[in-house]
């Protein structure tokens, strides 16, 4: 698939967006918008699940919420188990990576299965990262990283240096600015409402 017809699918929009993570960059994706029109995510949906189907997991795990709705709709699709995890914020609520992340209360058994960690979109990977950390803490085996969309070189980097393999429809183009380093704010570009 083009990364044009995803980003479409995700309701892309470029400017000045500061993202909950704390990074500045300069694409938004309406994800919420996408999974308000479920059908026109069915051909995408089939083909993730086959290419996840490839690597032979026993259970899919999502982070909550975009995740774990691809997860869940993954899981279905394979009968196979399926885990999700969510998140708080931590008190102080502000700067960089402002969230603790749990795994759900109950759901398919972990220890010594085959996990694969499924996503809608994985930027930064921070939402990745914490699932595959909260996965072994089980006693899991993770096999591969997956998402519709991947965004610029991190979600590879994330996978290689986990050894893992990294599942995925389309690679786009998103930078990821330190609020210091973000050159739209050097540029006094206001930012824009998401
Ligand atoms: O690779 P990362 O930098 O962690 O970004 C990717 C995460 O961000 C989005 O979730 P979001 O934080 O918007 O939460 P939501 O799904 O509840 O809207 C998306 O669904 C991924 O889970």
């Amino acid at each position: 698939m083009e990364p044009d017809d995803l980003l479409s699918l995700m309701g892309a929009r470029r400017g000045h967006f500061v993202f909950e993570s704390g990074y500045h960059g300069d694409l938004w994706l309406d994800l919420d918008g996408m999974f308000a029109a479920p059908a026109q995510l069915a051909s995408i949906l089939n083909d993730l699940s086959r290419q996840i189907a490839a690597v032979g997991p026993d259970v899919v795990c999502g982070p909550m919420t975009g995740g774990a709705l691809v997860a869940f709709a993954v899981a279905t699709k394979l009968e196979v188990g399926f885990r999700w995890i969510y998140r708080e914020q931590t008190p102080s609520g502000q700067g960089l990576f402002p969230y603790r992340y749990y795994l759900d209360a109950a759901g398919a058994e972990l220890a010594n299965q085959r996990v694969v960690v499924v996503d809608d979109v994985i930027n930064a990977g921070s939402a990745t990262r914490e699932t595959l950390r909260l996965l072994r803490e089980q006693h899991a085996i993770p096999v591969a990283v997956a998402a519709l969309l991947t965004l610029g070189q991190a979600p590879e980097k994330l996978a290689r240096d986990e050894g893992l393999d990294l599942v995925t429809l389309a690679n786009a183009e998103s930078p990821l600015w330190m609020p210091d380093h973000c050159p739209l704010c050097a540029a006094d570009e206001p930012v824009t409402s998401a």
